[in-house]
């Protein structure tokens, strides 16, 4: 049985002179969490809407749950959940009138919907608002009640484009719960993301992409190893960096970035050295200057 719940090879896709994705591979493991980083602009949402079949590839192509999404568009349609970066729900009805109405339109009777409605109000952390309209949501409920109607029928993977964007961090970290939640129940959860905590949170594998290919791929702790051993920081007595620069961790080598340091140093400074963080590698990883090879995937 394939292993892999989405697969791509080659794709491509510009929009006029504009090439956005140039020959992109990946492959997602069934029932992991994917978290697709990219600067704006990079090209996430037009992968997805290529592999959820929103959209067609110039060229390549790619699988879903084994379904190719040129040939085999309404399986791969059966197969996925896809959740948007803007709510897809009607402001004008109730969170509970909202999920019915998704139940009755994907084909469930009126007793199966009425189940299925409030099995969802509860996993989602919506009971007691359901009988509110969705205009008085806050963005966290209204990003809620978005992925439980995207879930109304059970589909084996599901696409989050920016599920917390703008949304505070008890909002956040609410949906990532529920995340989490879904990938135990064997769903495949390919998310995009600005947010680097979140990938690393979240993900079991993490890609960057860059130049319209996945220029670097693994799990949070290999991409920071990848970029380096450690980080030394200066630090004013206000605890800011005023500089940071990469290390080996080697005594030698720490002893010449102090003595560098030292030039440089205001009278209160402090020396911190830290692992990488996400940060470092996403600035390293999608920085021109560094050519990383695209990641092949076997
Ligand atoms: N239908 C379209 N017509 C023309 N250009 C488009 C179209 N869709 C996307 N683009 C362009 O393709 C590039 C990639 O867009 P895309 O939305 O995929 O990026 P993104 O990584 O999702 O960015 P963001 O994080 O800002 O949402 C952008 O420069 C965008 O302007």
């Amino acid at each position: 049985m394939n292993k892999y719940s989405i697969e791509a090879s080659g794709l491509r896709k510009s929009f006029g002179h504009q090439t956005v994705l140039n020959g992109l591979n990946l492959a997602v493991p069934k029932g992991s969490i994917f978290a697709l980083l990219g600067p704006n602009g990079a090209g996430k949402t037009t992968l997805i809407h290529i592999l959820s079949t929103l959209i067609k590839p110039d060229g390549g192509h790619a699988w879903i749950e084994g379904h190719d999404v040129a040939a085999a568009k309404d399986e791969v349609q059966r197969s996925i959940s896809l959740t948007g970066q803007f709510a897809a729900v009607d402001e004008v009805l109730t969170g509970r009138e909202n999920l019915m109405m998704m139940c009755r339109l994907s084909g469930l009777t009126r007793k199966e919907s009425r189940s299925r409605t409030e099995e969802l109000l509860k996993r989602f952390e919506l009971e007691a608002a359901a009988d509110k309209r969705v205009k008085t949501y806050s963005g966290g409920m209204r990003r809620r009640l978005d992925l439980a109607v995207s879930l109304t029928v059970p589909r084996p993977v599901l696409f989050l484009d920016e599920p917390t964007t703008g949304l505070d961090t008890v909002s956040r970290r609410s949906l990532w719960d529920i995340i989490l939640r879904l990938k135990q129940q064997g769903i495949t959860v390919f998310l995009t993301t600005q947010y680097l905590e979140e990938a690393d949170q979240l993900a079991d594998e993490i890609a960057v992409l860059n130049g319209g290919r996945i220029v670097a791929a693994g799990t949070a702790e290999e991409l920071k190893a990848r970029v380096g051993g450690e980080v030394i920081e200066l630090r004013n007595n206000a605890d800011e960096v005023i500089r940071s620069m990469p290390t080996d961790g080697s005594v030698q080598d720490v002893r010449r970035l102090l003595n560098e340091l030292a030039q440089q140093c205001p009278p209160d400074a402090r020396i911190v050295i830290r692992k990488p963080s996400m940060d470092d590698v996403f600035l390293a990883l999608t920085a021109e200057q560094h050519p990383y090879q695209e990641v092949s995937y076997a």
